[in-house]
């Protein structure tokens, strides 16, 4: 059975090379349901390695709490977490072949080989490597070394599946398509995962809830959509996708006043009319004509990158915007130095506090 994590004021203190303390980890609060994919995510350094190691039992909390259902698991040795990690290099055998390198965990507990012989088969199937039994590690491309790797962790029952950056040493087709056969396999097994990335869009594409991490801290815990929607702040705003930050007046009435203009807005936070803010507007959220539209500005880059054209708008007073057009094949393309107007829809303006 699959366990649900919960982590309670959990921090990490490293000493520095100067005698000094690096906090990693600060005053990190979690909880993840069982069977549930979970992905921490942030920049180099902010902490993610460190947290998903405190959970594997590589790595002593200097304070707070790790739960796995009920149990608390900090003096918790790894080998009797019932977690198992699949890591970014492949870490499989080279002289064994698939099939054996899949059954080493279940050999070491000394199962019955009937036992072994159907678990392992089970999860070849499950991973796509049924016809690559008998195989050495070095007849496999990456990914299918990869898929070893993964099935592996899987066949042992593990009670938490935690993944370090497994796609970071595969191009970028081959990632892309890795991240849907984890998914869809997570799914299907229905073990609870951490997965650590720093690539927003995978993250984005495999997660029930992401962790956005920055300095130790946690800013932000939501689905993908309520991530990406409504940002908790401007890192996080900044981080995932991209982001115009516009200085805002709160008008009365689920308005704004952006540069003169009264612009609705979907979601009011309570805020006293004639506060300034910052509203976050996506770059595809806003609509590019030739002819009318709330903010005329100037195109001073163009980027045409197939299914959208990324432009860089200067807009008098507000500086520049970045604006996705989609379909820009069919639609044609704006040119450096044409004068350009701009709808930002309202139902996308975000309002930080
Ligand atoms: N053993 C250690 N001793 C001292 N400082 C450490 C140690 N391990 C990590 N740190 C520091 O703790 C902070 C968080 O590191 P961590 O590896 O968890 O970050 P990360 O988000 O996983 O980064 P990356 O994506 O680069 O792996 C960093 O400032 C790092 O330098």
């Amino acid at each position: 059975m699959t366990d649900s994590i919960r982590i309670v004021g959990l921090n990490k203190l490293f000493s520095s090379p100067d005698g000094g303390t690096v906090a990693a980890v600060k005053d990190v609060n979690l909880e993840i349901g069982a069977g549930k994919l979970v992905t921490l995510l942030g920049p180099s350094g902010c902490g993610k390695t460190t947290l998903l190691r405190m959970i594997a039992g590589f790595e002593e909390p200097s304070s707070g709490d790790i739960f796995f259902g009920k149990k608390r698991m900090n003096e918790e040795p790894p080998n009797t977490r019932d977690t198992a990690m699949v890591f970014q290099s492949y870490a499989v055998f080279p002289h064994l072949d698939v099939f054996e390198n899949v059954a080493f965990g279940l050999r070491l507990r000394k199962l019955p080989k009937a036992e072994i012989e159907e678990r392992v088969n089970r999860v070849l199937e499950q991973t796509g490597l049924s016809g690559y039994a008998r195989r050495s590690p070095n007849q496999l491309s990456g990914g299918q070394q990869q898929r070893v790797a993964l099935a592996r962790c899987i066949v042992m029952e593990p009670k938490v599946l935690l993944f370090d950056e497994p796609l970071s040493n595969l191009d970028a087709k081959l990632r892309e398509q890795m991240r849907v056969e984890i998914r869809e396999l997570q799914q299907r097994v229905g073990i609870t995962s951490i997965y650590v990335t720093h690539d927003q869009v995978e993250a984005m594409s495999i997660s029930d809830e992401i962790v956005v991490m920055n300095a130790g801290v946690v800013e932000q815990l939501g689905t993908p959509h309520e991530i990406y929607a409504r940002p908790a702040s401007r890192f996080v705003a900044d981080f995932i996708g991209k982001a115009n930050f516009v200085p805002v007046k709160i008008l009365s009435g689920d308005a704004v006043d952006i540069n003169g203009v009264r612009i609705g807005v979907r979601e009011m936070p309570d805020l006293e009319a004639g506060t300034t803010v910052t509203a976050v507007v996506r770059p595809e959220a806003i609509h590019l004509a030739g002819d009318k539209g709330d903010f005329r500005g100037t195109v001073r880059r163009v980027m045409f990158l197939g299914n959208i054209a990324e432009y860089l708008v200067e807009i008098e007073g507000l500086g520049n915007w970045l604006v996705d057009s989609p379909n820009p094949a069919e639609a044609g393309l704006f040119a450096t130095g044409d004068t350009v107007f701009l709808t930002p829809s309202p139902s996308s303006i975000h309002l930080l506090r």
